[in-house]
């Protein structure tokens, strides 16, 4: 479903993504994993067309969409949650739902339609799909489950989950993991989720990819990520330095 092949993301003579290489199958959950810095957010803000990448190809379903606008890589097919939720605070959780929806579809389907798309998504995501209820009162939790019915309501092939944990107490982050596990279950759409904390996506995903410096250290299953030297070494620091 997604290639990315040699992806580079200079800022200047700065390199925050070094040549980076890796595909999702069709219906898998990747993780992609790093410390604070290690180029996550710039290498899913290059697939999510949110960057223009200086080098390198990313192909969605065999199509290239390296350097496509954020607008036209979501008509293409790739939906994207944020790390900080901004919904429409005056509008209904529906409202906002079939804004995505409408968006998604590039302004090409009539109201019921995105109504439609709009309370499969809210459904989904398990929130109220009655149009009294807003966004007003959501918890972080709420508010990352709107954040997701957004990006699911423009029906994506492609869904780019970004620190969907952030913020969240222990139960709520191994309900917001269950989640995307359950929605890519029941829908068959393949995700890419980044987040700088391991913890229980690791025990949702198929397969990691572990940044650091900008360049891939590490691809392979969870089980094998726990195992890995280079991964527990920027994670948690050389060997010596770690407490017994
Ligand atoms: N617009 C920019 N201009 C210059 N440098 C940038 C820019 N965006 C990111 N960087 C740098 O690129 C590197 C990678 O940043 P990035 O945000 O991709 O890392 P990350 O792994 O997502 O980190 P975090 O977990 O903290 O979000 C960092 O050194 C960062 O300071």
């Amino acid at each position: 479903m997604l290639q990315v092949e040699g992806l580079t993301k200079k800022f200047g003579g700065f390199t925050a993504v070094d040549a980076v290489s890796f595909s999702v199958p069709q219906g898998e959950i990747l993780g992609l994993l790093g410390p604070n810095g290690s180029g996550k957010s710039t290498t899913f803000n290059c697939i999510a067309g949110m960057l223009k990448p200086t080098a390198g190809s990313v192909r969605l379903a065999g199509e290239e969409i390296a350097g496509l606008t954020a607008d036209e890589s979501c008509r293409r097919g790739i939906g994207r949650t944020f790390q900080i939720p901004r919904p429409f605070r005056g509008l209904s959780l529906l409202e906002n739902a079939m804004l995505a929806a409408h968006f998604g579809a590039g302004g090409h389907i009539d109201k019921p339609e995105a109504e439609r798309r709009a309370r499969d998504a809210l459904r989904l995501a398990q929130l109220p799909d009655d149009p009294q209820a807003t966004a007003h009162g959501l918890g972080a939790a709420g508010l990352k489950k709107l954040e997701l019915a957004r990006a699911l309501a423009t029906q994506p092939k492609l869904l780019l989950a970004d620190e969907s944990l952030g913020g969240l107490d222990t139960g709520e982050m191994r309900q917001a993991a269950e989640m995307l596990k359950r929605i890519r279950d029941e829908r068959g759409i393949t995700i890419v989720w980044v987040e700088h904390i391991m913890g229980v996506l690791l025990s949702v995903v198929d397969r990691v990819v572990v940044l650091d410096h900008g360049a891939v250290i590490f691809k392979g299953t969870p089980a094998e990520a726990q195992d890995d030297p280079k991964v527990a070494e920027v994670y948690l620091g050389p060997p010596e330095t770690r407490a017994a």
